[in-house]
């Protein structure tokens, strides 16, 4: 297993948000985490990311604990989250922003004292932005980007710091269906690509099942169920929970 997580547990207050929840990942699954508004996603998400700090239980990523270490740590060792939230500088281009994300930390010392980006650094920046297919938005400042455009920069900042474990937080949200579809499909296909290990949080049900290769449904902080996509869509307690916090099914 590439990530591995035993009885993690994190508490807001009173709240239990995770509940001694037990998750895997193999090297090169694509597993999306499912469930109603409040089940516990995000936060097991961030905790394995290192977004935010664990109360309980302990993370391995290819067998070496992580458990609370710095976010950056956890990145830079391969475990990369994308964010809800456009994450960039704005006034810097995409090619700029991507450039930044490609420079591996050792070099940043040489950057600041003027010394310019390897040509390594712009190697991987530019066949990030092939990759995500910003190419005629290169030199724009990111802050010139429609929507769909910022979600693909997000996707190519954290290709470009090359990670082995991609966690992607609902990529798709405010996408049109046609725009949805197509970004659904180039995430499998850079996933495949790069035999990256993915997780993802994804509202949009047609999203899921194209691209996971499992699913882990929660619900109230614990993990309710697990399974192929296609068996998650018949399973009538998944639909039950959905649709008692009035959600639709998938
Ligand atoms: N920083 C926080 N402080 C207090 N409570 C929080 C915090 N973050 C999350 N919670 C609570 O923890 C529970 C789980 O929240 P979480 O965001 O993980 O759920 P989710 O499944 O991702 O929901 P959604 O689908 O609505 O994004 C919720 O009851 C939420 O209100």
């Amino acid at each position: 297993m590439i990530i591995k997580a035993e009885k993690l547990t994190k508490k807001f207050g009173g709240l239990v948000a995770v509940d001694q929840v037990d998750f895997t990942l193999a090297a090169g699954e694509f597993k999306s985490i499912i469930g109603p508004n409040g089940a516990g996603k995000t936060t097991l998400f961030n905790l394995i990311a290192g977004a935010e700090p664990v109360d309980g239980g302990r993370i391995l990523f290819q067998g070496d604990e992580i458990t609370n270490l710095p976010q950056e740590r956890i990145a830079r060792m391969g475990v990369v989250k994308t964010c809800q939230t456009s994450q960039f500088f704005p006034s810097l281009s995409v090619m700029q922003n991507l450039s930044v994300a490609a420079q591996p930390p050792s070099s940043w010392r040489s950057l600041w004292r003027g010394k310019g980006l390897a040509q390594k650094t712009l190697r991987q920046a530019k066949a990030v932005l092939k990759q995500v297919g910003l190419e005629s938005a290169a030199d724009c400042p990111a802050e010139a980007l429609s929507h769909g455009e910022r979600r693909y920069l997000d996707l190519g900042l954290a290709l470009a710091a090359n990670p082995k474990v991609l966690l992607l937080d609902e990529p798709t949200a405010g996408m049109s269906p046609a725009e949805t579809r197509q970004a659904a499909r180039l995430i499998k296909h850079l996933a495949q690509e790069f035999s990256l290990s993915v997780i993802l949080v994804e509202h949009d049900m047609g999203v899921v099942m194209e691209v996971s290769d499992r699913v882990l449904v929660m619900n109230e902080g614990r993990i309710f169920a697990e399974g192929a996509p296609q068996e998650i869509r018949r399973n009538p307690d998944v639909q039950r929970i959905y649709l008692g916090k009035g959600r639709a099914a998938c």
